[in-house]
């Protein structure tokens, strides 16, 4: 990498530090950089230089993420990655990576997660998918069961600055229940809303019942038989099942609409058992958070397992990972029953895929007859784990 060099920058590079991440998605227009630059004070700002060109970016946001079992950890929410065209290719992420991850582990935070822009950059720095993504549309009017109860409370359209405040008090009560949700214990909110405002440029309306809410954008289109409206939604989150119900029947059926989107509900998402005919929801599923265990001890610590299974854990890229493992994070002298890489580790920490799985793939190995499937049942939860939060 010759005379690269990555660091944390100081107060004066961050300036910089959006043109060149925007730079990295060709949206360096002045109207795409103010979306950006109000994002940079919450996060830990890595760069990389050649000489005094920063040419790399790199950032990580403080967040909890919730754990199965009730329980939560602190995680970094690695973002704005990227490296300027025509310096790729050379090991700038590989140099920031290795610095950020470092700095992850100095401040004693045990995961990462961040979503991945193409699923083929982030394995090799040992993340694995560990919650994967419903993109869920239904047709508007789509019938509710007979049987489904509604709350009736009226759903209700706020503006941005009513619904902020609920909304954000729903969403730390709600993101605690929910394995994979992240919450914002250093109050960037501001960052998030700024996260919403998606490429599309289309504007976030906001409705509220009392026991939940709907963010959502509208597309309007009109054609010669009238109005085509969609709905994307960016966040659904409801505190009952029939309050869950009443937000859905809100969307699907809106007026002018054609069709109700959402690309980061559950892979189990409930709204399916809700219809009276599931096929009339549309469902592909992928990868949503990638998941990085910082430090293999306290991560399986933080999980609240088991002593009983024994794995042998492998990890190029943070050696001091690597070696034998009690499930509950103590070390072990013990023979391994099992032996995997950390990337998928990852992929089973939060219950998103079962060791069952990989070891299918082959990607699991089995040491002892038994162990797997222990360590499997361990590792599952009784709800897959999603992230509908951006960062
Ligand atoms: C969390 C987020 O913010 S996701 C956003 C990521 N950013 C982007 O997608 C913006 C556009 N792309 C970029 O800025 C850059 O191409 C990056 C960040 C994806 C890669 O940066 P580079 O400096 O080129 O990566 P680097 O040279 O360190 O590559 C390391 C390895 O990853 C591989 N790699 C890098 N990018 C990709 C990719 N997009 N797809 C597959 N493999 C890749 C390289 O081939 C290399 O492999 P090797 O070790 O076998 O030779």
């Amino acid at each position: 990498m010759g005379n690269l060099e990555a660091r944390k920058l100081d107060a004066a590079e961050h300036e910089e530090f959006p043109a060149v991440f925007a730079a990295a998605f060709l949206e360096d227009s002045e109207e795409e950089l103010a979306r950006f630059r109000p994002i940079v004070p919450h996060v830990t700002a890595l760069g990389v230089f050649d000489g005094p060109e920063m040419i790399g970016t790199a950032g990580h946001h403080d967040l909890t993420i919730t754990l199965p079992g009730g329980r939560s950890s602190p995680v970094a929410g690695v973002t704005t990655v990227g490296v300027k065209p025509g310096h790729r290719r050379r090991g700038v992420l590989t140099a920031l990576m290795r610095e950020q991850l470092d700095q992850v582990r100095g401040s004693a935070v045990p995961l990462a997660v961040l979503y991945a822009s193409e699923g083929a950059i982030y394995g090799r720095f040992g993340y694995g998918v560990a919650t994967f993504e419903n993109h869920l549309a239904l047709p508007a009017g789509a019938r509710f069961r007979a049987d489904v109860e509604v709350d009736e409370r009226p759903v209700r359209e706020v503006d941005r600055d009513r619904a902020l405040p609920v909304v954000h008090e729903q969403h730390t009560r709600i993101a605690a229940t929910r394995v994979g949700w992240t919450g914002r214990g250093d109050g960037s909110w501001e960052a998030l809303e700024l996260m919403r405002q998606k490429r599309d440029g289309l504007r976030s309306r906001y409705a509220l019942h009392p026991d939940g809410h709907v963010i959502y954008r509208a597309v309007k289109k009109w054609t010669d038989r009238g109005p085509d409206y969609g709905l994307v939604v960016t966040h659904l989150m409801a505190e009952t099942p029939r309050a869950y119900a009443a937000l859905w029947r809100y969307l699907v059926e809106f007026d002018l609409v054609r069709e109700v989107a959402w690309k980061k509900a559950a892979v189990d998402e409930p709204i399916v058992h809700l219809l009276t005919d599931p096929r009339a929801a549309d469902q592909r599923v992928v990868d949503g958070l990638w998941l990085r265990l910082v430090d293999v001890p306290a991560a399986l610590a933080a999980r609240g397992l088991p002593d009983d299974v024994v794995v042998e854990v492998g990890d190029s890229f943070c050696p001091w990972n690597q070696g034998r493992w009690r499930l509950n994070g103590e070390p072990a002298t013990a023979p391994a029953q099992l032996s995997l890489d950390v990337a998928d580790l990852a992929a089973a920490y939060l219950g998103g895929t079962t060791l069952v799985q990989l070891a299918a793939a082959g990607r699991v190995r089995e040491l002892e007859p038994g162990a797997l499937a222990a360590a499997s049942r361990a590792l599952a939860t009784d709800r897959a784990p999603n992230c509908p939060d951006a960062f």
